[in-house]
């Protein structure tokens, strides 16, 4: 079994993305959506990924943005992957030669399989929780039974994850991948360092486990 990858989003600051670089995370997000409070522009993001190594990838996310805004960015910080969370479509998303997450705002089972479909060019499809007009970041659950099975894609999971349900939502549906915003956070926008390493000791635990009970 591959090990559960983990993602940690709406880094702003350089000492949080060492945090979560030096406690085992496997990527961060950067988001550039100027509604959000994690929001950051180029300037913070080129200081906040500074010193991330290049085993650690730098994602940069986007709701509905122009061509010229994500090219802007992809111009001026190191970006590995793109994340796009609005009503982007598959063309779009593929247009910048990057690979891509497509995030889902899960509402039917039905939502899950359609949308890995509809997004042939994705790397994966990040499954985050629904609530109106809220494009991401809600820091609540969804109903993981909706998740099926065996998705047609590789699965990251978001919204509401925290060191406490973590290892619940891994049992359940094992994604590749999980993601973490606001369950590690001092304050919107500041990462509580000890909050990361809980976090991801909590996923090496239960994928530990994981491997003990199938060995
Ligand atoms: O973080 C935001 O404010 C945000 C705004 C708009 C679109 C996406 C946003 N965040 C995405 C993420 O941080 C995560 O991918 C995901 O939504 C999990 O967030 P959380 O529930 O806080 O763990």
């Amino acid at each position: 079994m591959l090990r559960t990858r983990i993602k940690i989003c709406g880094i702003t600051r350089p000492e949080d993305a060492l945090a979560a670089v030096e406690s085992g995370a496997d990527a961060l997000g950067l988001v550039f959506y100027p509604p959000s409070p994690r929001a950051v522009d180029v300037a913070q993001a080129k200081a906040a990924v500074e010193g991330v190594p290049a085993f650690v990838s730098v994602t940069a996310l986007f709701v509905n943005p122009t061509v010229e805004e994500v090219q802007s960015v992809l111009d001026n910080v190191r970006i590995d992957l793109i994340q796009f969370h609005g009503d982007e479509d598959d063309d779009f998303c593929r247009q910048f030669k990057r690979p891509y997450i497509k995030a889902l705002r899960v509402r039917q089972a039905s939502d899950v399989v359609a949308s890995c479909l509809r997004f042939p060019g994705a790397l994966a499809i990040l499954l985050d929780s629904y609530k109106p007009g809220v494009p991401g970041g809600t820091g609540e659950t969804f109903d993981w039974s909706l998740v099926p099975e065996t998705p047609p894609k590789p699965i990251v999971l978001a919204g509401g994850l925290e060191p406490s349900n973590v290892a619940s939502a891994i049992k359940q549906i094992r994604p590749f991948a999980v993601d973490i915003s606001g369950g590690v956070e001092a304050s919107k926008g500041i990462k509580d360092h000890s909050k990361i390493t809980d976090f991801v000791n909590e996923v090496y635990r239960v994928d530990q486990l994981y491997r003990e009970n199938h060995s």
